[in-house]
């Protein structure tokens, strides 16, 4: 069953064929046999074209006449740090034959793996996605303001907006709160609402090298790809707001109202009104910064976004994206510096914990470090899988229809349920003797002690750790008496991930080179599955585990068979974790 927000989200059948009539108009093939014009018609658009051209760009060679000239390495497939991700670069293809707005890319072409596919195109999903959930928002606004009509009169609005002119995002404290009514809003968001999807996306992606703060194409695919759902909520915000004022300023205002910014148009909260100008001279930036509560709030901030967020907010906060501010050097540097020693300092205490492919040292190299620090292409892989898995597994898990009773006892209940496809799945619910964090412990962090308490399982290894919180495990089964069902073995991505007081497992059948299936063993197919770990209301030391498993166990075993074992595995599978958590209690191993 679909929930009513995944159908909301689902392109329309009239976008969908808006962006194919683009992808056709004679127009757009026209334009793309010009030898510059790499995406089409839509290479004019102003997030493919450069006419101040980054620093790093810009060498200067000495001319015929002795005078230097200068040159633009405008190919952003080139050796730069800048240089996009390599797997997203491999599977980019710049053909004439095809006239998308977008690189697309070459599936099953010699170069390109199904794995590469698989990431190139989930970044244009996950933009399209968030392209839609903009406009939707816009859509809701819409609805929203006809109802706060006359509150929204008086009240004068100080918010983020872009600069269609500069190309820049203003923020809230240089507009001299200037009154915007309901009405114009209003037309704003329908005007909003006219835009074909695909010119919606192509703002996103220029508004998202403004917020992430690069010029990189694949720094913002990679952005994409791994930013958690809370991260991109913030983001959301701020591009619904930057986008809407940006239609609705073309209009309205004259650009001349926008810039140029001055020292002023930094939010106050930042540094500017801190007395960090005023000891900026300090021999040691860092002391400097100590116990600012400017900084603090950022840093809370920050960390509060995510802290895949920092390097932007960072960037942000230090003004890096107004040129007359690149000059205060010593404050950006002080910034970093006071940013990298409190994160290191929580860190230690284990307050926060930085996303593995953050993997970023904050030191005073801190900004040069950022545009070289990425994952492993194989990293970013798994992580990502993992958490589709989670994802995909939950929402089947809190789907409200279509569920069965299998079994009730003790309070422990299976329901299952067939999803397209005739694949039965089973959800499993029942309250532990565990805080969530202790069964995360034992399910997720010390998965290889599986087999020690659970004689379903022969053995479990982890093959490999991305981070914390992902990670790729090798499961095999228990023989099973009179060898009824043969051994099976796993290959699967696992996830962790934490919400308020509620921990996520999640799973899915995934691919190794190093481990293909086995002669021994039916490699069956386990997930999108999932576990919600939640404290019960009354008592945080108790939890409400919730179980989905989804599996194809391949092989050659009846169907009626199979529905029998599984919730059979479940229900033991409970019984001895119940058992493992008993024996652990240090109560029952008092003599
Ligand atoms: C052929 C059939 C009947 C065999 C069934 C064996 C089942 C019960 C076993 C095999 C692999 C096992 C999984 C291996 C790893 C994990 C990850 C952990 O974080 C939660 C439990 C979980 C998800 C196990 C649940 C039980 C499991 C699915």
């Amino acid at each position: 069953m679909e929930t009513s927000d995944e159908q909301g989200l689902r392109l329309s059948p009239e976008s969908a064929r808006q962006e194919k009539a683009l992808c056709e108009t004679p127009g757009t093939s026209r334009a793309s046999t010009r030898g510059s014009l790499r995406f089409g018609s839509l290479s004019h658009h102003s997030f493919f074209s450069r006419h101040n051209p980054h620093p790093h760009r810009v060498r200067h060679m000495q001319g015929l006449n002795g005078k230097p000239v200068c040159t633009v390495n405008d190919d952003w497939y080139g050796f730069t740090p800048l240089c996009p991700h390599p797997l997203i670069k491999s599977q980019v293809s710049f053909g004439g034959s095809r006239s998308s707005a977008f690189p697309t890319p070459e599936i099953g072409s010699d170069r390109s793996g199904p794995r590469g596919a698989l990431i190139s195109e989930s970044w244009r999903e996950e933009l399209k996605d968030l392209a839609t959930k903009v406009s939707l928002s816009a859509a809701a606004e819409t609805q929203q303001d006809k109802r706060e009509k006359l509150a929204d009169e008086e009240a004068p609005r100080r918010k983020t907006q872009y600069s269609a002119q500069s190309g820049r995002i203003i923020p809230a404290s240089s507009w001299g709160g200037k009154k915007r009514s309901s009405r114009t809003s209003h037309k704003r968001a329908q005007r909003w609402q006219t835009q074909s999807l695909e010119g919606v996306e192509l703002k996103v992606l220029e508004l998202l090298c403004q917020i992430l703060q690069t010029d990189s194409l694949s720094m913002v695919q990679q952005w994409l790809l791994l930013a958690n759902d809370r991260e991109k909520e913030l983001v959301q915000g701020l591009l619904q707001q930057a986008m809407a004022d940006s239609s609705s300023l073309t209009q309205q205002t004259s650009g001349s109202e926008l810039l140029p910014l001055t020292s002023e148009d930094l939010p106050d909260h930042v540094f500017l009104n801190s007395s960090v100008s005023r000891k900026r001279s300090s021999s040691h930036p860092a002391e400097t910064f100590q116990d600012e509560p400017a900084s603090r709030g950022l840093l809370l901030f920050a960390i509060s976004a995510g802290a895949n967020m920092l390097p932007a907010v960072l960037k942000l906060c230090c003004g890096i994206t107004y040129p007359h501010l690149r000059s205060m050097a010593g404050l950006q540097r002080a910034a970093l510096v006071a940013f990298g020693q409190e994160i290191a300092h929580w860190q230690s205490r284990g307050q926060i914990t930085l996303p593995a492919w953050s993997c970023l040292r904050w030191t005073e190299e801190a900004e040069s470090e950022q545009r070289t620090s990425v994952l492993a292409d194989e990293d970013v892989f798994y992580l990502r899988q993992g958490e589709k898995a989670l994802n995909e597994a939950l929402k089947i898990v809190e789907s409200k229809d279509g569920w069965t009773l299998e079994t009730a006892e003790n309070g422990d209940v299976i329901y299952s349920k067939v999803l397209t496809g005739s694949r039965r799945v089973f959800r499993l619910e029942a309250e532990l003797d565990a805080s969530p964090e202790e069964l995360q412990d034992i399910l997720f962090f010390r998965v290889e002690e599986m087999h020690e308490w659970n004689p379903s399982i022969r053995r479990i290894k982890v093959l490999k750790h991305v981070g914390r919180d992902t990670m790729v495990t090798h499961e095999v089964s228990a023989e099973t008496a009179g060898n009824l069902i043969g051994q099976r073995d796993f290959l699967s991505v696992r996830h962790s991930s934490k919400s308020g007081s509620r921990v996520y497992l999640g799973g899915a059948a995934t691919r190794l080179e190093s481990l293909p299936p086995q002669p021994e063993f039916v490699r069956a197919e386990d997930g999108p599955t999932c576990i919600i770990l939640q404290p019960l209301q009354d008592r945080s030391d108790r939890s409400r585990f919730i179980w989905l498993l989804n599996m194809d166990v391949k092989g050659w075993l009846p169907q009626s068979l199979v529905n029998k074992a599984l919730p059979r595995a479940q229900a033991d599978f409970t019984k001895h974790l119940r058992r493992r958590l008993a024996a652990q209690k240090p109560e029952n191993n008092r003599c």
